[in-house]
């Protein structure tokens, strides 16, 4: 496995004390530069372990998807890699666009991926609660995994078939023995960085682990995505999804 520490950019001692004041100097997503990126023969890959059983349920907060997990014991970690111990599993959830030309935060030399999965997990061994480890540098480890169109993803599917559930904003459904390690690809290449939440409040507390390799969905699979709605029932229909259009109307 190898893994790729991107270029540590080397911060003035101006900004050495701002790194946790959001739209400070490690903000994410970011455009990963591949001939930037260092192999760092000493990172070891990194190591998953999920109990299917602390998969809890599945909401629609309005701004996405997101499965939830128990996260009150050990049994769902990420560990290895540029981690200095293991972090709980909290949840996970995508980023998806209107067409297959938009959807993902993170590009790799400029290209955009469809959508962007990403596993978010906390600290727990220097923090009580994922709410704390939010607002704290090392708070957080998540794992990116880009999707790219291809041939049908038989694991994704018991997900994509219960997403009409939570079609509307604020909707909740039980959703357990899921183990998501199905989603990972199966190369264990990562580029790693020190970045931030990609949504408010854009705390500068997330050790970035971006798979380098895309996992295949189909076109029915991400099309299910963009079924959902930002509103809730009763509301006018807002589709769900990263309108990187909608932003052009800023500049
Ligand atoms: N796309 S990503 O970088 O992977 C990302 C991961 C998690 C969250 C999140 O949990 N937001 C809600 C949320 C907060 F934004 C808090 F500030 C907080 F304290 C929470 F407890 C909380 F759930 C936002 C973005
Ligand atoms: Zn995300």
């Amino acid at each position: 496995a190898c893994s790729y520490k991107l270029r540590n950019v080397d911060l003035h001692p101006l900004w050495k004390g701002q790194l946790d004041i959001p739209g400070g100097t490690r903000q994410s997503p970011i455009d990963i530069r591949v001939r930037d990126s260092i192999f760092h023969p000493d990172l070891s890959p990194v190591k998953t372990h999920y109990d299917p059983n602390t998969c809890l349920h599945i909401w629609n907060n309005g701004y996405a998807f997101l499965v939830e997990f128990d996260d009150c014991t050990d049994k769902s970690v990420v560990s290895g890699g540029p981690l200095e111990n293991p972090y709980r599993l909290k949840q996970f959830h995508f980023h998806w666009g209107i067409n297959n030309d938009w959807g993902s935060e993170h590009t790799v030399d400029s290209k955009v991926y469809p959508a962007e999965l990403h596993l978010v997990h906390w600290n727990c061994t220097k923090y009580q609660t994922f709410e704390e480890a939010i607002m704290e540098e090392n708070g957080l480890a998540v794992i990116g995994i880009f999707l790219k169109l291809g041939k049908h993803h038989e694991k994704l599917q018991k997900l994509v078939d219960i997403l009409p559930s939570v079609r509307y904003k604020d909707s909740l459904t039980e959703f357990n023995y899921f183990d998501p390690s199905c989603l990972l690809p199966s190369c264990s290449d990562y580029w790693t960085y020190a970045g931030s939440l990609t949504t408010p409040p854009l705390t500068e507390s997330v050790t970035w682990m971006i798979m380098k390799k895309p996992v295949e969905v189909d076109h029915s699979q991400l099309a299910v995505f963009r079924s959902l709605l930002f509103s809730a029932v009763g509301e006018e229909e807002n589709y769900m999804v990263e309108a990187f259009s909608e932003m052009l109307f800023f500049f």
